[in-house]
């Protein structure tokens, strides 16, 4: 199958690149970037040196020749293209957030009016399964709620309150440098941010009440000193107290037949990388601590993509994802 990555100079683009390698339905047949036309893929991304030589182009989507390609722009750049993918019948993963949400609250929550608004299935493969089977454009899920709804899904329906504390590697602010992602101000250093105003709480209380959960959910993102990753801290207050064992049989079940959720105590290391999400709980009564632990850039984004795709077009759905984590 011949993929097109648009967006493939940013991190989301050369991790599609990176994972596809090791796809044997996948092979990518152009990568797109405004800014760098006409020169080597491998210049920007030094880790896939020898392994490609596509070279970007500053290709629109009326241009691109490819049965699938994925959306690794900002939000309303992939609104622009993604009309254009479906007419061509370009079936399309969107990693950014322009399809995650109905269009009002999209509209509320991003500020910006949308364009080309159109219903798409909800890539969390653990909680949309069948939706996303078989779908011609489905919208990836933002990274934060990737961890979060995966640390929390099993006991939504049982909460009153969900309070989601995540803490994440610089590179899920993309590319671009600012002040804020400024080696000096990250390094040896860590601070919270958009304290209860961060826009993924919108997923995460869209994939709870989908869940059959009325909890009141609340979010604050931590920025961390290192490269990749996001563990999220989900503090679960229940409406009657349950126990460690039945909490704890609650998750096993829960996920017993997810490859890519594996119930350990989590840690970055462990997933880095990779496409897993590590998730463990521990009962107070009626608190429960749910950790996850994904990478912002696999699961959170293009793992979870490529998963996606697994699912739209009949591979198994972990066909060039089983890829172990890096630990110590
Ligand atoms: N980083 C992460 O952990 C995650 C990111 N995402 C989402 O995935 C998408 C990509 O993220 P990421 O790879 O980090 O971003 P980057 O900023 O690293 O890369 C963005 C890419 O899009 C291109 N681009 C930028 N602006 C435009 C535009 N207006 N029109 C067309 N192309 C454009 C850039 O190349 P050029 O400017 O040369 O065209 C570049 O290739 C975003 O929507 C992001 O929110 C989702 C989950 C996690
Ligand atoms: C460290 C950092 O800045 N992380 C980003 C992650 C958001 C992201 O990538 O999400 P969308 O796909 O929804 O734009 C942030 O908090 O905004």
């Amino acid at each position: 199958m011949e993929i097109a990555i648009i967006g493939a100079s940013g991190y989301t683009g050369g991790e599609l690149m990176r994972l596809l390698l090791h796809h044997p339905s996948a092979d990518v047949v152009a990568a797109t970037s405004r800014k760098l036309d006409g020169t080597p893929v491998a210049s920007v991304h030094p880790h896939l040196r020898g392994l490609t030589d596509l070279v970007f182009r500053n290709a629109g989507a009326g241009d691109i020749d490819a049965d699938f390609a994925f959306l690794a722009v900002p939000h309303t750049a992939a609104m622009k293209v993604a009309g254009t993918l479906a007419e061509r019948g370009i079936r399309t993963v969107d990693l950014s957030a322009d399809y995650r949400l109905p269009k009002d609250v999209y509209e509320k929550i991003y500020g910006v009016t949308h364009e080309a608004y159109f219903e798409a299935p909800y890539g969390l493969p653990e909680l949309h399964r069948d939706e996303i089977r078989g779908a011609s454009f489905v919208a990836n899920p933002g990274c934060f709620p990737t961890g979060a709804t995966l640390a929390a899904a099993p006991l939504a329906k049982f909460a009153h309150t969900i309070i989601y504390d995540s803490k994440t590697g610089v590179s899920g602010a993309g590319t671009s440098p600012s002040a804020t992602t400024h080696y000096p101000n990250v390094g040896d250093n860590f601070s919270a941010y958009k304290w209860t105003s961060h826009r993924h709480l919108a997923e995460m209380k869209q994939e709870a009440a989908r869940l059959g959960s009325t909890a009141r959910c609340y979010f604050t993102p931590h920025l961390l000193p290192v490269n990749r990753g996001i563990l999220t801290t989900a503090h679960i207050l229940l409406r009657e107290p349950m126990g460690q064992d039945e909490v704890e049989a609650l998750y096993k079940k829960f996920y017993a037949d997810e490859f890519f959720v594996r119930y350990q105590k989590p840690t970055l290391a462990a997933v880095r990388g990779t496409n897993f999400c590590d998730v463990a709980v521990e009962s107070e009564g009626d608190r429960v601590v749910a950790v996850s632990a994904i990478d912002n850039l696999v699961k959170g984004a293009s793992g979870q993509a490529i998963q996606n795709m697994n699912l739209m077009c009949g591979f198994a759905e972990d066909t060039g994802l089983r890829t172990a984590g890096m630990f110590p």
